[in-house]
């Protein structure tokens, strides 16, 4: 059975996250999760979450659904690139997202969040899409929810059609052909350690020469802004008048003046171009004359990671057939 579900921006001004609404359990409790390709733990909010820890977000309470299993003697624990991480016990119970449902899901309750995700009201959990060697749970690994759902699509695959600053979407199962324009390209997926790795083929910045080169990133939905090596960003932001790398701001920070050009990526023989709007992420504070770059530098990452600045300037394919790929057009 196949199925379609809204990435939905949490913040109107800036595209820092994107949520989905999933129904978790009998009767079905209705939660709004962000869809993590750079992660693989499902966990929400639940009635183990501390009262205190818990600020407007909607919970999943386990004893309230008559489908719902203690998975005993396991436990989570997660961290994110940004420092933010929960962690908890683990249930089984229905898992539905656009139609699509897994009946036996490992859905990891949550006992402790970081004040990140307390500070977050909108995002109520997160639903990871990454391969589930990264799964947390200990002693026994969970599959993801595309794993579960796999073998009951249609096609092995789900997509993302972020937007800027508008509602877009997931799909599964299969490939809406009216939200590209042109070919697919599909590029090889290195698949160790779990996350979605591919290489980029060089880089334009606006409409100066292409840069042939390798770049090895992963295409990460959970991740705002986009993070690539040194050369290539001091190369875009050279670009742009009074832009400088603030170690204040703690990155690129530029006049909201200031023109900024496209940013060009190669995939294979095709590319993609990410429109300078999305490039302008947001001013530093409400009505700053300073604006954050959508584009920062990598080396203190220790890995490049394509994030929804770059992801919404395409419609990207996530193929989980053996051996998996990664299929990027226009749209
Ligand atoms: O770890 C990498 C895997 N993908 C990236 C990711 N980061 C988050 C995240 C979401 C929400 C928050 C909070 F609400 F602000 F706390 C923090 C981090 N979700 O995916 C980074």
């Amino acid at each position: 059975e196949n199925g379609s579900a809204a990435a939905i921006p949490i913040d109107p001004r800036f595209d820092i996250a994107y949520v989905t609404p999933v129904t978790i359990g009998t009767p079905p409790q209705t939660l709004y999760l962000d869809f993590d390709t750079g992660s693989s733990d499902l966990w929400v909010f639940s009635s183990h979450t501390p009262e205190s820890q818990v600020r407007g977000q909607r919970i999943y309470s386990p004893e309230k659904s008559s489908t719902a299993k203690l998975l005993a003697g396991h436990t989570w624990s997660i961290l994110y690139g940004d420092g933010s991480g929960s962690l908890g016990n683990v249930y089984t119970d229905n898992f539905t997202v656009g139609g699509v449902t897994v009946t036996s899901q490992a859905v990891q309750t949550a006992q402790q969040v970081s004040y990140s995700f307390t500070s977050q009201s909108e995002i109520h959990g997160l639903v990871g899409l990454g391969f589930s060697t990264l799964n947390t749970v200990f002693p026994n690994g969970q599959l993801t929810f595309f794993d579960n759902a796999k073998s009951t699509l249609d096609s092995p695959v789900f997509t993302a059609d972020l937007k800027w600053k508008k509602e877009g979407t997931y799909d599964f199962g299969f490939i809406d052909e009216t939200k590209y324009t042109g070919e697919i390209t599909y590029l090889p997926v290195q698949t160790d350690p779990g996350y979605w790795t591919f290489t980029s083929s060089g880089y334009a910045v606006g409409d100066g020469a292409f840069h042939p080169a390798s770049i090895v990133g992963i295409a990460d939905t959970g991740t705002s802004l986009t993070y690539l090596p040194a050369e290539v960003v001091t190369s875009y932001w050279g670009q742009v008048d009074g832009a400088v790398d603030s170690d204040y701001y703690g990155g690129y920070v530029f006049p909201c003046s200031s023109k900024l050009p496209s940013f060009t990526f190669g995939v294979g023989p095709a590319n993609i171009t990410i429109p300078a709007s999305y490039i302008n992420y947001a001013q530093i504070t409400e009505g700053s004359p300073v604006c954050f770059g959508g584009l920062q530098s990598s080396s203190w990452l220790g890995v490049n990671i394509w994030g929804d600045v770059a992801l919404k300037a395409a419609f990207v394919v996530f193929n989980g057939a053996n051996p998996p790929t990664i299929g990027w057009a226009k749209k």
